[in-house]
């Protein structure tokens, strides 16, 4: 679930640098605003996204991973640090704590990308966890040791608090950075559409109803529901709302995880550790699903196409058929049946590696004649159906015999030699009326089937159709004596 395969944002390009500065000192101070804004009276913020939303960024976009694209961050937190309290070396050492969080995630994602260059994946989910793990506990260590020092008793508990806040903020932000695009709204919004978003809800309602520890757990069966319902952007955003919902409710004790005392530390420690760890289920869920939707579309793919000529499949045809219907315009309807004649005598005489090939390049042959609009298919062996909407029967049968001269004068070559082929060819032509394509496809095939057989009974390389039971009147020589 790449997501440059959604219409993704561009407030970053790698041949803009002076927009980058603008972005990156744009967004760190913002965030640093939000943080600061968020922070409760003599203790660590309750949120702070800059980091996560700032990895985010210099992840997503690979040509940001620059030193000075790095400094400038640093730069931009230090001048608001020093416009609104304090300019020393405590500063430096925080925002230097911040700096280690934003870099360590950002390399450790773009390496992976870098590594899987045929089929980017902007979030492994595990990984991700555990690169904000690393990233979280190097945060906290240079925090904590540049707030208190090492030797400080407030230094291990400053630490837990940093940790399992950069951590758990971490988790939940970065992989909305990763794959946030513009939404795209549904205009057939269903009520159904929406259940999983409500069980949501009300799975946030009951852990503030009911609280205990397991409250924490209570939306993990609706985020899962999410993951499997919406996109992967989607369930990253619905995540990272009800976490950062669940966080705040718990630090003011409206989900009330112990019951019957007082909200400490420690508490606080578990109950972002415990948010974080679900938040990564239904990221893990969703890009799952993704995975195996890009597989079935995969799979489809090759199952509606012939892998040796390109043209659809029999099954490909059929499917092709039904999108048709939706938009089709002619009324009249024409089928072919093409069998390249004595084919047997090429594998015979040149090979099946030769009678591959030739079969690949009559069907591309006759995928240029017949045009975009015609659909071709190979229905097995060396027989093919071409369905295209023509005005009238002639139409369709004049169509079908440049077909059968095109190829008769096309020159095959195999290995230095050219190769004659020649193909025999029944028509099935007629109108809708009320039946629906795949009604008119199956009875003109039917048709189709007949004038084949009267073809190659009249001797083979012409086209026969019921349009005054007319046939070709060139009589060709057979292609072995071509050949
Ligand atoms: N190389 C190759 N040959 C194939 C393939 N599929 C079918 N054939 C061959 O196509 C030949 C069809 O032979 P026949 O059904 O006797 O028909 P024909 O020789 O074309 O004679 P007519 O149709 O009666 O003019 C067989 O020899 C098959 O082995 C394929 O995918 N590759």
């Amino acid at each position: 679930m790449s997501p440059n395969q959604a219409r993704t944002f561009t407030l970053f390009s790698e041949h803009t640098p002076l927009r980058n500065v603008v972005g990156i000192v744009v967004l760190t101070t913002l965030f640093y605003f939000i943080g600061a804004k968020l922070r409760l009276v003599e203790e660590l913020s309750l949120f702070w996204p800059l980091n996560g939303v700032m990895a985010g960024v210099f992840a997503r976009y690979a040509y940001l991973n620059r030193l000075h694209y790095y400094a400038i961050s640093y730069i931009a937190m230090l001048v608001y640090d020093a416009i609104t309290t304090d300019w020393g070396i405590v500063s430096l050492t925080i925002n230097l704590s911040n700096m280690a969080f934003i870099i360590t995630v950002s390399l450790l994602v773009t390496r992976d990308n870098r590594l899987k260059k045929e089929t980017p994946d902007p979030v492994n989910a595990l990984r991700l966890f555990n690169y904000c793990l690393l990233a979280a506990l190097l945060c906290a260590l240079i925090g904590a040791l540049g707030s208190v020092g090492l030797t400080s008793q407030s230094f291990w508990p400053l630490f837990a608090d940093w940790f399992s806040e950069q951590f758990s903020t971490g988790v939940l932000i970065v992989p909305c950075l990763l794959t946030i695009t513009i939404p795209r709204f549904e205009r057939n919004l269903r009520l159904e559409h929406l259940m999983p978003v409500v069980a949501l809800v009300v799975s946030v309602v009951a852990s503030v109803v009911i609280g205990g520890a397991g409250a924490l757990a209570f939306p993990l069966p609706a985020l899962i529901w999410c993951a499997v319902r919406y996109s992967l952007p989607a369930t990253c955003l619905l995540t990272f709302v009800t976490g950062a919902v669940e966080i705040t409710l718990v630090a003011n004790s409206v989900i009330n995880i112990a019951a019957t005392t007082a909200l400490t530390t420690p508490m606080m420690f578990s109950a972002r550790l415990g948010i974080a760890t679900m938040a990564i289920c239904p990221v893990m869920v969703s890009v799952s699903v993704a995975a195996i939707n890009s597989l079935i579309r995969q799979v489809s793919l090759r199952a509606d196409f012939d892998f040796l000529t390109h043209v659809y499949s029999r099954s490909g045809l059929y499917e092709a058929l039904k999108r048709e219907e939706c938009q089709r315009k002619n009324r009249h309807l024409t089928v072919m049946l093409l069998d390249i004649d004595y084919f047997k005598s090429i594998n015979d005489n040149y090979g099946h590696e030769c009678g591959d090939k030739m079969l690949a390049a009559f069907a591309q042959k006759v995928q240029e004649t017949v045009g975009a609009d015609g659909l071709v298919a190979r229905m097995g062996g060396e027989e093919f159906a071409v369905v295209v909407s023509c005005a009238s029967t002639q139409q369709g049968y004049a169509l079908a015999e440049r077909i059968r001269t095109s190829i008769e004068h096309y020159p095959f070559i195999w290995r230095g030699q050219t190769l004659f082929l020649t193909v025999s060819i029944g028509l099935g032509s007629g109108h809708y009326g009320s039946s629906t394509l795949i009604e008119v496809f199956n009875r003109l095939m039917t048709e189709a089937d007949e004038y084949l057989y009267r073809s190659k009974k009249a001797g083979r390389n012409r086209t026969s159709a019921r349009i005054a039971e007319v046939t070709t009147s060139e009589r060709a020589s057979s292609p072995t004596e071509q050949l």
